[in-house]
C-alpha cells in the first residue's frame, strides 16, 4: 500500500497566487453536488452530446502532484527539474489536444495537484498555467539514480527514491463539477482510494497511471511496488477505462485478471507498447529517438494516448499519439519542450486522418479499441515528423527545455 493515511483532512490549501487560471468552464457543464450515480450517467451522456454538436471543449481533470526531481549519476547530482506526472502530462495535453483556434496556449483541463512552500518550479510553463495547491508539508521530492550501465528495453533504467513527500489529494481538493474525462496521475500515493473513487463520479472516463496505486516506499523512501489485487484500487477498477502500466510495473497489476476489468496498457520502453482488453490486444510500435532522460516517459505516453482518444482515435491508434510523445519525452531532460513546427505537423497529420471534432467516445462504454485501417499511415507519417525532431535535436541539442531545469 502507498505510504499515505486517509485520516481527517487538514485545513483547505491555497493556490499559488501566481497567473489566474486560464482554463475555462464550459458553459453548459453542471456543477455537481454528490448526486447518485444514475443522476450522473445521464448528465455525462448530455455532456457527450454537447460536445459532438459542437458544443463547449472537452474539459479534463488531472490529479497528481508536481515535483521536484534530482538526477544523479555516479554518485553525482546531474540535474534538478521539475517533476511530477502532471507536469509531463500536462505539457502534452496542451500541446497536442484538440481544441479551438482560440485556445491556442492552454487546453481545456484543471489540474490538481499539491506542493509546500519550498516549490521551485512555480513559474515553469506547466504550474504556471495551472496552479497547485499550497500546502504546509514540503514538496515531494525524488532522486533518481541512473545506473552507468545501458539500460535494456525492460529492464528499469534507474532507481527512485521519495526523499520528501507532500500531502495527498483528498476527495474534498477535486473541484465540484462534472469532466469529460479524468487522468489519475499519482507520484508518491497522493491519489487516495476515495479521491480516485470521486474522479469517477465526476469523469465520464478515467485513464489512470498503475504507479499512482501501487507504488510503496521501504523505511529509505525507495520505491517499491505491492500487488494491485492486495490494494483498495482492485475493487474500482471495473469503473476505469484505461490503465497504463509499465512492464516493469505490470506484473504488480496483473495484466490478466485486470484486462477482464478494463483496457490494460502496458508500456515496453523503446519497443512501443501493448494493449489488452477483455477479448483482444495489440502491440503498438514506436517511434526513433535519442534516448537522453528516461524520466516522463510514462506520463508523456498517458498523455498522448488520452489526446488520440480526445481527437476521435480508437484506443490502439491513440497509442500511437502516446508512443510518439514518449519517444519525445526521453529525447530531453526534465519536461520537454515542443518545436511549434512539430506540433503543428502532428496536428496537420491528426487533422487529416481524424474527424474534425473532438470525439465524444472517449466513454468508458462507447470507445473503440481496435486498430483501424488507417493505423499504419497515422504510424507513417508521425514517424516522419519524429525522425525530423530527432534531426533536430542532434542539431541544436541546446534548444530544449526553456526553464524547467537545472543541469549541473
Ligand atoms: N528509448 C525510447 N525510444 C523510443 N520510445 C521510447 C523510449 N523509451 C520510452 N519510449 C516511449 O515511451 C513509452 C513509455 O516508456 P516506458 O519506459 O515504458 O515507461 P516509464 O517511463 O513509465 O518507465 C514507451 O511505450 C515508448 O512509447
Ligand atoms: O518517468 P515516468 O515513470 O513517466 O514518471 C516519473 C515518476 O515515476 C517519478 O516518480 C517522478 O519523479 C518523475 O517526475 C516522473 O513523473
Amino acid at each position: 500500500m502507498p505510504s499515505h493515511t486517509s485520516a481527517t483532512p487538514p485545513p483547505p490549501p491555497q493556490r499559488f497566487p501566481l497567473r489566474p487560471a486560464p482554463w475555462r468552464l464550459p458553459a453548459a457543464m453542471p456543477l455537481a453536488a454528490e448526486l447518485d450515480d444514475a443522476l450522473e450517467e445521464g448528465e455525462n451522456q448530455q455532456l457527450l452530446l454537447l460536445a459532438s454538436k459542437g458544443g463547449p471543449a472537452l474539459e479534463g481533470m488531472v490529479v497528481g502532484s508536481y515535483c521536484h526531481d534530482v538526477l544523479i549519476r555516479g554518485g553525482r547530482v546531474v540535474g534538478e527539474t521539475l517533476g511530477g506526472a502532471a507536469a509531463f502530462v500536462s505539457n502534452v495535453l496542451d500541446a497536442a489536444s484538440p481544441r479551438e483556434e482560440e485556445e491556442q496556449e492552454a487546453a481545456p483541463f484543471v489540474v490538481v495537484s499539491k506542493v509546500g512552500h519550498d516549490f521551485a518550479y512555480a513559474s515553469a510553463p506547466a504550474p504556471a498555467r495551472r496552479p497547485p495547491l499550497l500546502c504546509a508539508s514540503p514538496t515531494t521530492s525524488f532522486h533518481a539514480q541512473f545506473s552507468e550501465a545501458a539500460a535494456s528495453a525492460h529492464a528499469p533504467d534507474r532507481e527512485l527514491r521519495r526523499v520528501r513527500a507532500c500531502d495527498p489529494i483528498y476527495p474534498a481538493d477535486l473541484p465540484d463539477r462534472r469532466f469529460a474525462y479524468g487522468l489519475a496521475v499519482g507520484v508518491a500515493g497522493e491519489v487516495l482510494p476515495e479521491t480516485l473513487e470521486r474522479m469517477i463520479r465526476l469523469c465520464c472516463a478515467v485513464l489512470v497511471d498503475a504507479q499512482a496505486l501501487i507504488r510503496a516506499f521501504d523505511g529509505d523512501g525507495a520505491v517499491c511496488h505491492v500487488s494491485l489485487e492486495d490494494t483498495p484500487y482492485s475493487r474500482i477498477l471495473p469503473r476505469v477505462a484505461f490503465l497504463k502500466a509499465s512492464s516493469e510495473e505490470a506484473p504488480y497489476v496483473g495484466v490478466e485478471t485486470a484486462r477482464r476489468r478494463c483496457c490494460v496498457i502496458v508500456t515496453e520502453g523503446r519497443d512501443g507498447c501493448r494493449l489488452f482488453w477483455f477479448e483482444g490486444e495489440a502491440r503498438v510500435a514506436p517511434f526513433p529517438a535519442i534516448q537522453v532522460d528516461p524520466t516522463g516517459a510514462g506520463d508523456s505516453f498517458l498523455a498522448g494516448f488520452a489526446a488520440g482518444l480526445l481527437w476521435g482515435l480508437s484506443a490502439t491508434d491513440a497509442a500511437l499519439l502516446g508512443n510518439f510523445f514518449g519517444a519525445a519525452a526521453v529525447s530531453q531532460v526534465g519536461v520537454p519542450t515542443f518545436h511549434p513546427k512539430m506540433l503543428q505537423a502532428v496536428k496537420e497529420i491528426l487533422e487529416d486522418k481524424t474527424t474534425k471534432r473532438p470525439s465524444p467516445c472517449i466513454n468508458g462504454t462507447t470507445f473503440t479499441l481496435e486498430r483501424s485501417n488507417m493505423h499504419d499511415e497515422l504510424h507513417a507519417a508521425l514517424r516522419e515528423v519524429a525522425m525530423l525532431m530527432s534531426e533536430q535535436h542532434q542539431a541544436d541539442p541546446a534548444n530544449c527545455n526553456g526553464g524547467d531545469i537545472c543541469l549541473t
